[in-house]
């Protein structure tokens, strides 16, 4: 059995890793950590993991962590980078679901993440943690640096477009809606019920987080620097992410469908739905999936591309064990045989 730590048990990604983990044949989660419920029974403070996760919430300590095989930082920014250094000297792999080792640059991570980054000497070994771009590396990696909600949905949808030189990665646009636990469990003005119920606002727009990690991984796709135009927004549901992308075709191949489908065909978690479909958040809601469809509306040169996962899974938990899985040589959709929950 591997034996996972999770640190940052009590928040959105935390639990939704108990839940993955804990049905999860090949995996005993040994530690979950909160600093704030240290000594609370887990399946107390989170009653769906009753019968299921038979242990207390601990403070984070090294020590403890470094029996684990694998450990999870389900943290904010800025805290995987203090403990990564030691729990890999003890032999320890590491996936972290925060943005600590995502951007390979340093100076870019300290400018949009607002503090000096603590463990630069790590930034070059962490791999990026998208199965579907990085799998070979994923592999072998000690530390795997688990993407954004927003760039995986985003990427996904570009990336065979991209690949192939079919459209103008100069004037890319990602015009992305996500539920609010996005934000996480934190208690947060910006995300009560009466700010957020019946309306609907974009935010970031001058710049957000997300997109210098986006602009790197994409850039990487076309073997060139693009510019894209990413837009977040904040919808009044719990869970999922919409991206409408657009896109200038620099020829028309045809099918893109076909290309879409051929790319795809391996990729157990992300499914290409028949043309002219429009998917749903909600047949993704508590999935691994992403799902994708591709139009070229009147035929013109602008292709759209529709990506929708849920954001606590494909964009974050999910995606973690897909990860943990690869990096423990396990049949990469072991424990992600989830069907979404409908409606
Ligand atoms: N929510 C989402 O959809 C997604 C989130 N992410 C990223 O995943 C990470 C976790 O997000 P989310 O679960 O939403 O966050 P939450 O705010 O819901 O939870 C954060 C967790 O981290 C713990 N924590 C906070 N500060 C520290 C610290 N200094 N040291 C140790 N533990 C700490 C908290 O518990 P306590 O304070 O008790 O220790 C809590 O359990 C973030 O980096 C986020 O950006 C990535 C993709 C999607
Ligand atoms: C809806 C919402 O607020 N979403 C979050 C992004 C989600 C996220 O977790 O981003 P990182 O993993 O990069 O920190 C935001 O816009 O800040």
């Amino acid at each position: 059995m591997i034996r996972a730590g999770i640190v940052g048990g009590t928040g959105y990604t935390g639990v939704e890793l108990l839940r993955i983990l804990a049905l999860h044949p090949h995996v005993e989660v040994s530690v979950v950590t909160s600093r704030s419920d240290v000594g609370t029974r887990v399946d107390a403070l989170y009653p769906s993991l009753r019968g299921a996760i038979n242990t207390v919430f601990s403070a984070p300590d090294i020590a403890e962590l470094s029996d684990c095989d694998v450990v999870f930082f389900a943290t904010p920014n800025g805290t995987a980078m203090l403990m990564a250094q030691q729990l890999l000297e003890h032999g320890v792999k590491i996936i972290d679901l925060s943005a600590d080792f995502r951007l390979k640059d340093a100076a870019e991570w300290q400018h949009w993440y607002g503090m000096e980054h603590a463990c630069p000497a790590l930034i070059a070994e962490a791999v990026y943690g998208l199965p579907e771009t990085h799998r070979a590396a994923i592999k072998n990696a000690r530390l795997v640096a688990n993407p954004g909600c927003y760039p995986t949905a985003v990427q996904l949808g570009f990336l065979p477009l991209l690949e192939t030189g079919l459209i103008d990665p100069h004037h890319l646009i990602a015009d992305v809606k996500s539920g609010v636990s996005g934000a996480g469990r934190k208690a947060e003005l910006a995300t009560l019920m009466s700010e957020t119920g019946e309306s609907f606002k974009a935010y970031g727009v001058a710049g957000h987080r997300h997109l210098p990690e986006i602009r790197q991984q994409l850039a990487l796709a076309a073997k060139q620097s693009v510019g894209l135009t990413f837009v977040p927004h904040l919808i009044p549901m719990i869970r999922g992410i919409h991206a409408t992308l657009y896109a200038r075709l620099n020829t028309d191949i045809g099918s893109l469908q076909s290309l879409f489908e051929q790319k795809y065909a391996d990729e157990v978690f992300v499914d290409v739905l028949p043309a002219n479909s429009h998917p749903d958040t909600r047949n993704v809601r508590g999935s691994n999936f992403c799902h994708i469809s591709i139009h070229q509306p009147q035929g013109q040169d602008t292709v759209v591309v529709l990506s929708v996962i849920d954001n606590l899974v494909k964009g974050a938990a999910g995606q973690a064990v897909q990860n943990m899985n690869l990096m423990f040589g396990l049949p990469e959709q072991i424990g992600l045989n989830m069907v979404a929950l409908y409606p």
